[in-house]
């Protein structure tokens, strides 16, 4: 064991109010907004296909240039009641909204910088006109916030020199001027979301980042923070130097998910965030450059994270003008319409501790002891198979949706049953919900008790 002064301080998983309602959430929404949605991936004509917020690295801008945008900033058709309204409709139960991504440009009146929301020709509060409307339809909000400060002149990417060390100290004081001043004017900030934490010079203030989460947490009780914030006394990230999980969950899954039948990921809470082209999570203006998921994917990741105990952060990336672009709603509506039907078997679930098929995926709400099956592959056979521990009985398996009271159940061995449908649906992933009781104890299955 390594002495760390400045790693996990808390016991994890938090089982407190707030931390158990992020986790029945399982589902957000991600928002990317920022100057680099007005290019939105072009410059003087010419597209470029890497991720569109990091336009002026690609297109290699003048920070001075790029700074500029800020006075195109006047978003006409921004109106964060539809975007609210959107979400709501989509099924998400939370949202995290960048503040501030890696242009240093801030969607709020900040009183430490004149790179912000103020300086543009919008001029108004956006962030609390964003955080008003979200609420208002009872939809959680967390803020994302670069660490990371192209625009800052005391930014640095190492600690090499005195002057280096000075520099950043002013970079450090401001990070901790403006998130304290988030926590503040935004009181109904549940999360933060770290991002820009990657460098040596974040990595060798380990005792900073720790003792900022603590204020931050003094600051907002039950405040949520993101692994991805710390970094401890050993430059150890995510983790700390003894291998124990920093912040309040993981949030190492960016554009990937576990190995379906991982179940180390198991033991903690976790956060996917997924983009819907390959690579893009500002707005691009062409999405014909790389596969654009659809809805059918997206929602058989937000199923397999609920299986292995993760959220699904789904991103959006609202346009230059204010407007959320037509792919996004579309993709938005399909998935609320399959969650009106199945949510059930999302919110408020979790691994079953059930060994996984190839049909699809387990899911298991411990409040009222259902298993959910949530059925993506039909197999060839015509029946779907379920393995059980020997001590446990599938008693019966009815649709979610009702159309038939019950479907048959053929046990095949002591611990293997199928279930054989009257016919196949695959048109939609579809949810079976399963009763299932462990004779020993004569109730509904229950969790592995670890
Ligand atoms: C390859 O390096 C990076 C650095 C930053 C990112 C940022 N993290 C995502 C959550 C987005 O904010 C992306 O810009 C992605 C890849």
């Amino acid at each position: 064991k390594k002495d760390v002064e400045y790693g996990q301080y808390n016991g994890l998983p938090r089982q407190d109010q707030a931390m158990q309602k992020w986790r029945e959430n399982r589902f957000g929404q991600f928002i990317h907004w920022g100057l680099y949605a007005i290019p939105g991936g072009i410059w003087e004509g010419k597209t470029y296909p890497y991720a569109s917020e990091f336009l002026r690295g690609s297109a290699k801008i003048a920070t001075s240039t790029w700074d500029s945008l800020i006075y195109q900033f006047d978003i006409p058709k921004y109106n964060p009641k539809e975007w609210a309204a959107i979400a709501k409709n989509m099924g998400v139960k939370y949202v995290t909204i960048t503040t501030k991504h890696h242009e240093g440009f801030c969607l709020w009146p900040s009183e430490y910088t004149d790179f912000d929301i103020e300086n543009t020709p919008y001029k108004k509060d956006l962030l609390r006109e964003f955080v008003d409307a979200y609420t208002a339809v009872g939809i959680d909000v967390n803020f994302y916030y670069s660490v990371l400060d192209w625009h800052h002149p005391d930014w640095r990417y190492d600690i090499k020199s005195d002057e280096d060390r000075a520099a950043f100290e002013r970079l450090k004081q401001f990070t901790k001027n403006q998130l304290v001043e988030l926590v503040t004017r935004y009181p109904e900030v549940k999360g933060l979301w770290f991002d820009g934490t990657w460098d040596n010079s974040w990595k060798k203030s380990g005792q900073f980042s720790y003792e900022l989460e603590k204020l931050l947490k003094n600051k907002r009780p039950g405040l949520i923070v993101n692994s991805r914030m710390r970094a401890d006394e050993h430059g150890s990230r995510h983790f700390d130097s003894n291998g124990i999980l920093m912040g309040d969950y993981e949030s190492g899954y960016e554009r990937r998910l576990p190995n379906p039948t991982d179940k180390e990921v198991l033991t903690r809470d976790w956060e996917c965030c997924m983009t819907i082209p390959e690579n893009q999570w500002g707005y691009h203006k062409d999405w014909s450059i790389s596969h654009v998921k659809s809805p059918l994917e997206l929602i058989e990741m937000l199923v397999q994270c609920t299986s292995q105990n993760g959220n699904f952060l789904l991103n959006f990336g609202p346009m230059g003008n204010g407007d959320i672009r037509p792919e996004e709603r579309e993709v938005a509506k399909e998935i609320g319409e399959w969650m009106k039907v199945n949510s059930e078997a999302i919110y408020g679930c979790g691994p079953a501790d059930l060994e996984k098929q190839d049909w699809g995926y387990y899911t298991y709400n411990e409040k009222n002891g259902k298993v959910y099956m949530t059925v993506f592959n039909n197999p060839v056979l015509g029946k779907y198979k379920i393995r059980l521990p020997k001590s446990h009985t599938l008693k019966k398996a009815s649709l979610i949706t009702k159309q038939v009271e019950s479907l048959e159940i053929k046990q095949i061995s002591p611990t293997d049953y199928f279930i054989i449908p009257d016919k196949i649906n695959n048109k939609k992933p579809f949810v079976i919900i399963l009763e299932i009781v462990d004779r020993a104890s004569g109730k509904f299955h229950q969790k592995a008790l670890t």
